[in-house]
């Protein structure tokens, strides 16, 4: 990458990749008193990052529990193809994965059945196979998604799926009946496990989705549009999709979340603003000039 930025013309010295281990490095370079500004992605490192930077200006991009809201006036093919798409592509390990659905109870039933029958035809397996689930990135994950599932199961939770694990591979799994005293309301899985919490009312979904910790993206599904747009602004999230999965979108979009979910927004724009600073100068003149008003 930085090779491509030599190649551009970028004068040496003046773009670096350094390597080495996060924990060996990670706080040398994000404390050094030469640094001017840390843009950071990723998850709890990025708060920890945050608390030690003190007044050095900082972009994080942070983890997700982002919700698709779904009313009983939803395309509900629409609905269930988007739930698949956003809750298990890359096997649930995006920042904007879908990582609750939160749907009325009148259109549940139906809901739960159309995704069922497209997680049953989910490939799983290694990704040299081209599998549509792969193994998640380390063991140490692989047991935290298990804790959760586990959890929810023992508070009464249904699991739609066969719970199945080997190695860091978990095949994708939706937990229905999930309420808000299970750790899968609110904790991020990063994996191929989904919840879904049946809401009576769309204030309950809203409530929900602003009592998270995270805030970064969310979705709502309903023909609506007056509905729509009056959720979304009532959801405290960095974007607001309408009738499709959360997604980061193109990169002079601008991308952010609230609360743990990041700080200051992404973008071509956001971005070179963030990493820039603002410079005046002022020429007093010896005898006013016409600028000087
Ligand atoms: N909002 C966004 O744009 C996105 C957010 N995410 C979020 O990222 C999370 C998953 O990513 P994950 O990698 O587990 O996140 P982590 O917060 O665990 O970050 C891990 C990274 O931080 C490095 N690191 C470790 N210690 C330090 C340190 N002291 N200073 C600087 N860097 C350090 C690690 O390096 P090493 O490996 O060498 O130890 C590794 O590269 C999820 O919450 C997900 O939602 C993911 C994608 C996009
Ligand atoms: O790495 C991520 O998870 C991305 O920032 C999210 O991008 P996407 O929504 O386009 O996958």
């Amino acid at each position: 990458m930085v090779h491509c930025f030599h190649l551009a013309g970028f004068p040496k010295g003046l773009i670096s990749c350094v390597t080495g281990k996060g924990s060996e490095i990670g706080d040398f370079l994000t404390m050094h008193p030469g640094i001017g500004c840390i843009t950071f992605t990723g998850g709890d490192t990025g708060i920890a990052i945050s608390k030690k930077a003190g007044m050095i200006p900082l972009q994080m991009e942070l983890g997700g529990k982002d919700a698709c809201i779904i009313l009983d006036d939803a395309d509900l093919d629409l609905a269930a193809a988007n739930v698949v798409k956003g809750g298990f592509s890359y096997s649930g390990q995006r920042c904007t994965a879908v990582k609750v659905v939160l749907v009325m109870e009148s259109v549940a039933d139906t809901i739960v059945e159309k995704v069922n029958a497209k997680v049953a035809k989910m490939t799983v397996g290694p990704p040299e196979e081209n599998c549509e689930i792969t193994p998640v990135v380390t063991e140490s994950s692989a047991n935290f998604i298990e804790g959760l599932v586990m959890d929810a199961k023992q508070k009464g939770a249904k699991l739609c799926q066969e719970y199945k694990r080997e190695g860091n591979l978990i095949w994708p799994l939706l937990v229905d009946h999930v309420r808000p005293d299970m750790r899968l309301a609110w904790e991020e899985p990063f994996g191929p496990v989904l919840p879904v919490i049946r809401i009576n009312s769309v204030e309950e979904g809203i409530h929900h989705c602003n009592a998270s910790n995270f805030g970064l993206q969310g979705c709502i599904f309903t023909k609506d549009i007056n509905k729509a747009i009056m959720i979304s602004d009532a959801m405290e999230t960095g974007t607001v999709q309408i009738n499709s999965a959360p997604a980061r979108g193109p990169d002079h979009f601008p991308f952010q979340g609230l609360r743990d979910s990041g700080i200051g927004s992404q973008g071509i724009t956001n971005s070179i603003l963030m990493m820039t600073k603002v410079k005046s100068t002022v020429i007093n003149l010896p005898t006013p000039s016409f600028t000087m008003g």
